[in-house]
């Protein structure tokens, strides 16, 4: 309790009647005041109305924070009792996830989404960056056949972006400080950008396609193509010609192309992977030429890419 109900630079009486300076903390910071007591222990400051102010205000959220938590929990547990009632199978739980985990067989390929651009994005975008690595990770636990999941140049900014996810390093995806090109062979890696002159019908085993890890809003157009070019490493764009007409330009997602990938490589057809993926919005359906006809990746050309660049 405040001597007084609104100076937080007041001491605090106790209920035996001792004055004594409170202990401050923000959280998990205090703040020193360079003042000792009798035992000469550092007495913590308290704070000015403005650091009060600021406190109150992130306690206020924080607690709305939870509320909000606590509500979605309880709306999630309604749903899965009303789902249960209904005899509807809304997938697997967290436990059955992490045992599946463990049993599942993984495919060969792998996928790495790049994350050497931090220095060209916003902090907005970047957190947009990770958001899609997060649903990616989702999409590819529940997979009956995951693929191999990696991150290369994972530096301090994408360790900090990242660290808002508690329990990240736990994932089962493979964090690399350093560069694909360090991690896999380079006639073994297959860059994808839909600026790529090559078309991929079909997914190499034992070999890691990689991702441009950016949002950029077409700013820095062709730049992953030019990366691969001078890297002399191959690339590929997906086929979304040959199967979709869309309204949209055919830069997609970090996470519906890591989708489209995970799909295919589940024998998805690639007409039904790009339908079942894009979002309404991108206006994708079905190209007349191959509207009828068997689009299974088994009655495509066997090449992995046409006219691939070395
Ligand atoms: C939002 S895009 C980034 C666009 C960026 N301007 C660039 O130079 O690639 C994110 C990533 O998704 C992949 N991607 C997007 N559309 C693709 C397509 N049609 N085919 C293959 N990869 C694609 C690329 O790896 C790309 O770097």
């Amino acid at each position: 309790m405040y001597s007084s109900n609104n100076s937080p630079r007041k001491e605090i009486i106790n209920e035996d009647n001792e004055v004594t300076f409170p202990q401050y903390t923000l959280f998990d910071i205090t703040i020193d005041s360079g003042l000792k007591d009798d035992e000469g222990n550092e007495l913590p400051r308290p704070f000015t109305k403005n650091q009060m102010r600021k406190w109150l205000k992130k306690v206020k959220w924080e607690n709305r924070k939870a509320e909000k938590r606590k509500a979605e929990k309880e709306r999630a547990k309604e749903r899965r009792r009303k789902a249960r009632e209904a005899n509807i199978d809304l997938g697997p739980n967290r436990k059955a996830l992490k045992k599946m985990k463990l049993e599942k067989q993984k495919k060969s390929i792998s996928i790495v989404i790049d994350l050497s651009f931090d220095h060209l994005m916003m902090e907005k975008d970047r957190f947009k960056v990770i958001k899609q690595i997060l649903r990616c990770y989702s999409i590819n636990r529940r997979s009956a056949t995951p693929i191999h999941f990696h991150i290369s140049s994972f530096g301090d900014r994408s360790k900090t972006d990242m660290s808002r996810h508690n329990g990240y390093e736990n994932w089962d995806i493979n964090f690399h400080e350093e560069s694909y090109l360090d991690v896999f062979p380079k006639d073994k890696i297959v860059y994808l950008t839909s600026e790529s002159e090559n078309v991929i019908e079909q997914f190499e085993d034992n070999t890691a396609y990689i991702i441009g890890g950016l949002v950029d809003h077409n700013q820095h157009k062709g730049l992953c193509h030019k990366k691969a070019v001078e890297h002399g490493i191959r690339h590929g764009q997906l086929p979304l010609d040959k199967y979709i007409n869309m309204k949209t330009r055919k830069v997609l997602t970090i996470d519906h192309v890591f989708e489209i990938v995970l799909r295919v490589c589940e024998g998805m057809p690639w007409q039904d992977a790009l339908l079942k993926v894009l979002p309404m919005r991108k206006g994708a359906h079905i190209c007349d030429d191959v509207s009828g006809s068997n689009s299974s990746i088994d009655t495509l050309d066997t090449t992995c890419i046409n006219e691939v660049t070395k």
